[in-house]
């Protein structure tokens, strides 16, 4: 099992460039099912281990898939198969996305039931109450969710009752080759809803909408493979803000959008870290004393709950009490623990956390629970006091490219180390305490 090592005190300096993003690419390329005709070539597409899950999962359902140089090539021309198999779903819940393609392009989708995760149950309930507004039925057994329509699926008008991202992507995918128009309201705004119905249109689809709280999805016959370039990743983007901040450093996020970002910049804004929009990214410079604040997490353009364990780190490190409350997830709080085993004085009072700070953080063996808690325990370390090491980061490398070498090369003190490495590590270490 790899682990990362890291010494904290390094203040970051330089410039650090941010991939595209996770949860644009996933949809985009799940959206690539829809083309019966043509390939569709996706740029700027990120080297994680999400990515090659999702591309397994087109080719187990009979697509050409290639990835090379941040590039994936689709060509979903040959008729598809219908099943999603758990293998998949386990790895990684997106593989869910599939199913409104499918569902469109086939009549038919089997996709197997996605389970509770680290974060909380996470249901797909309005999924599958959109694809049977629009004439599916669907069935639950057997580990699986079986979606079919006799003939085409039909326009509808659907009410999501929270605006859940994964099911306005699969709703949004599904009604593009349905007959008639589908007006979905209440749906999520994430930047990464307007990339997917770029990417749609770009296809030949007729969305609009995308952004706002409404989408109006006019059905049409075929849709053609495309090429599009994804947005680039908020959420890392917003990490590298945060590890500027913790360690009192100066970075410049290359190919980070403010707009994507502006409910976190202003919360850091509040704490004292000072933003300046550049011509190719945005420069974070952290303040001398960082002051507590309140954050509550919500759909976009609230607060991203993928950034609630990253600022958790930040705020550990600031004066005062401060509170942060998860309204998206009903149990990402797993990362508190580990927390605490660094010394963090933060204690959980029902959906919310209180810290006090500054907390002195020390060093010490933590395991990641989720993508985002192994970055925000990689940030604590930069200014943990002695060695810091995190463990579980097959998380990590869901959502992050390289993310301790992006680190060491803005000053920090981090290495990734392999099980092999470890073996002889702790071999030398006997041989110097013989010696
Ligand atoms: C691949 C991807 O893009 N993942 C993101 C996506 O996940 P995902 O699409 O799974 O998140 P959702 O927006 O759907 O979920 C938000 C909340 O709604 C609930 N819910 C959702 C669907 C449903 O049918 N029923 C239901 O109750 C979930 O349990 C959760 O409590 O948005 C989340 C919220 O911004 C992010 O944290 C994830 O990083
Ligand atoms: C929760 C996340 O992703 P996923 O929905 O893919 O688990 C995330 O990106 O923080």
């Amino acid at each position: 099992m790899d682990k990362i090592i890291v010494r904290g005190g390094k203040r970051l300096n330089g410039t650090v460039k941010v991939e595209g993003a996770k949860n644009a690419v996933l949809p985009v390329i799940a959206a690539t099912l829809l083309a019966s005709d043509g390939k569709s070539i996706i740029k700027s597409v990120p080297t994680l281990s999400d990515v090659y899950t999702i591309n397994e999962v087109l080719r187990f359902l009979n697509a050409d898939v290639s990835f090379a140089n941040n590039e994936v090539t689709v060509d979903a021309s040959k008729e598809l198969s219908v099943e999603a198999p758990f293998e998949y779903v386990r790895k990684m819940r997106a593989s869910v996305l599939v199913m409104g393609s499918l569902l469109a392009r086939n009549g038919h989708a089997r996709v197997a039931l996605p389970g509770g995760c680290a974060i909380g149950s996470r249901p797909i309930d309005q999924h599958l109450k959109g694809f049977e507004a629009m004439g599916a039925k669907v069935q639950v057994g057997n580990g699986f969710i079986e979606a079919s329509v006799e003939d085409r699926l039909q326009g509808a008008k659907i009410y999501l009752d929270f605006p859940s991202v994964g099911a306005t992507e699969n709703i949004m995918m599904a009604a593009t080759l349905a007959k008639g128009t589908t007006i979905i309201e209440n749906v999520a705004k994430e930047p990464e809803i307007v990339d997917l119905a770029n990417f749609l249109n770009a296809m030949g689809a007729k969305v609009k909408g995308a952004g706002t709280g409404t989408l109006h999805i006019e059905g049409v016959d075929k849709l053609y493979g495309a090429e599009h370039t994804i947005i680039p990743d908020r959420i890392e983007a917003g990490t590298f803000l945060v590890a500027a901040a913790i360690t009192g450093g100066n970075v410049l996020v290359q190919g980070a959008v403010p707009e994507h970002l502006s409910s976190l910049i202003a919360k850091m804004e509040e704490m004292g870290v000072v933003f300046k929009e550049e011509v190719d990214g945005l420069r974070v410079i952290s303040a001398e004393n960082l002051k507590a604040v309140d954050i509550k997490t919500m759909p976009h353009p609230g607060f991203p709950t993928d950034m609630q364990s990253q600022m958790m780190a930040l705020l550990l490190r600031a004066q005062g009490t401060s509170m942060i409350t998860e309204t998206v997830f009903e149990n990402r709080f797993m990362h508190v623990e580990e927390f605490r085993r660094m010394n963090g004085d933060v204690k959980i009072e029902g959906r919310s956390v209180i810290m006090n700070g500054p907390t002195n953080l020390q060093g010490a063996e933590v395991a990641a629970t989720d993508l985002r808690a192994a970055a925000a325990l990689i940030l604590s370390g930069l200014v943990a006091e002695g060695i810091t090491r995190v463990t579980e980061l097959k998380h990590l490398d869901r959502g992050y490219v390289n993310f301790h070498q992006k680190l060491a090369a803005i000053g920090a003190d981090i290495e990734r180390v392999t099980e092999e490495e470890q073996v002889t590590l702790s071999a030398t270490y006997v041989a110097d305490l013989n010696a």
